[in-house]
């Protein structure tokens, strides 16, 4: 367990100041009385510095001692714990339920490299390497990977391996104002495995100001079970998710998704590329092939696909974008429910304390102040229907 730094409790200038200039066998006889709590207080604070000495994890970096920043680490093993998963080398279980929206994972990045690099990758990757301390090394050396060259041996060609470990754990965390792409290396988040469609329970984000990567939880989860988050888009077939994993992650996926009977995973394929194409769909409203009321109706589609096949993810973005469609027609009651119905899913998906769940609860307080206000034509645009808001 973690401890915060505490304070002494001992204040020495305190019980002398309290003391009487003028009569020196009370300031004795007071002196005497505080020496008793004084020594106690000593005590205790020492025994707590012990206590953070003996439970802290500490390095010897170029010959100073870090204390590592294990605070975030020591809340996990209250939520989950990482274990052998047969078939899958390591995963992530959950030790106790989790709601809908809780916060599973915090974690800072071992280092972010750019997507784009004009230098060679393994040597981008050892200069980063080479910055880490022992602890944040090794964390990296004991990740998994796929796809290491079979005539290498990685025990000895650790920039390869880097390179292998690099590919098969980095996550995007691309910076949405600055328009680059970047990934970076996050050793705890690292052991989720993947599940697609409504098989993944947990959804992680990037937070660029907080230099944060942050999971939630999509769904409730039941102690027990596999926490998963998904790799890919999933919102394609069954055999086209799988020619992905297998050649990008070198595993054949057995999700329960991917494990549901023809019949029912012909189904799912279904939904699922219906849901990709109303995608597409709603884009081209930017262009105005289709108008806001289509737009919308194109939006309660995707909603309802959604439902019924348990594909809950980027429901926040959803709504957020036809948000800014009915904010675009000057449509204020719409602007102020759909903004309503993405601070919701947000708050799920990314979190109640993110960007995101403060731009929605502003636009619902001044639909005018959003950026596409009035740039469409005016028309009433339909508000979001009650198997949304439900
Ligand atoms: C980011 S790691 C996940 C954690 C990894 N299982 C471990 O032991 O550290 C990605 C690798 O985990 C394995 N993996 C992930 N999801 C899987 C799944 N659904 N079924 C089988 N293997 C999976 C694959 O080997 C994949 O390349």
């Amino acid at each position: 367990m973690a401890l915060k730094q505490r304070k002494s409790r001992l204040n020495h200038n305190q019980s002398t100041s309290e003391l009487s200039d003028s009569d020196t066998s009370e300031k004795l006889r007071v002196s005497s009385t505080t020496k008793v709590p004084a020594l106690l207080g000593f005590m205790v604070a020492l025994l707590v510095a012990c206590y953070i000495l003996l439970t802290r994890r500490y390095e010897h970096v170029q010959n100073r001692i870090v204390v590592l920043d294990d605070d975030f680490e020591a809340r996990d093993a209250s939520i989950f714990s990482v274990q052998e998963i047969p078939g899958k080398g390591k995963g992530v279980i959950a030790v106790r339920d989790i709601k809908r929206g809780e916060v599973v994972i915090r974690e800072r990045p071992l280092f972010v490299v750019p997507s784009e690099i004009n230098t060679s990758p393994t040597a981008l990757l050892t200069h980063h390497l080479s910055l880490l301390t022992p602890y944040q090394y090794a964390q990296f050396y004991n990740l998994s990977y796929v796809n290491f060259p079979a005539i290498l041996d990685p025990e000895i060609d650790l920039a390869e391996l880097a390179l292998a470990i690099f590919q098969t754990n980095a996550v995007q965390t691309n910076a949405v104002s600055a328009g680059v792409d970047s990934a970076g290396v996050f050793p705890r988040m690292a052991r989720l495995n993947h599940g697609c469609s409504s098989a993944f329970n947990v959804v992680y984000s990037w937070r660029e100001k907080e230099g944060l990567l942050v999971v939630h939880a999509l769904k409730d989860v039941r102690k027990g079970q596999e926490l998963l988050t998904t790799y890919t888009d999933t919102k394609r077939t069954r055999d086209q998710r799988r020619a992905h994993l297998r050649h990008q992650y070198s595993f054949h996926c057995t999700c329960d998704v991917c494990s549901l009977p023809d019949r029912k995973s012909k189904e799912s394929d279904h939904r699922l590329m219906s849901m990709s194409e109303l995608y597409a769909q709603f884009a081209t409203w930017g262009a105005g092939v289709i108008d806001g009321v289509q737009a919308i109706e194109v939006v309660e589609r995707i909603w309802e696909l959604g439902s019924q096949e348990g594909y809950l993810s980027e429901r926040g973005r959803l709504a957020a974008d036809a948000a800014w469609v009915v904010a675009a027609h000057s449509d204020v009651a719409s602007t102020k429910a759909w903004a309503k119905v993405a601070e919701e899913w947000f708050g799920y998906e990314v979190g109640v304390d993110s960007e995101q769940v403060l731009e929605m609860q502003m636009l619902q307080t001044q639909p005018e102040g959003h950026p596409a206000w009035a740039s469409r034509k005016a028309m009433r645009v339909p508000a979001p229907t009650l198997s949304i808001t439900a």
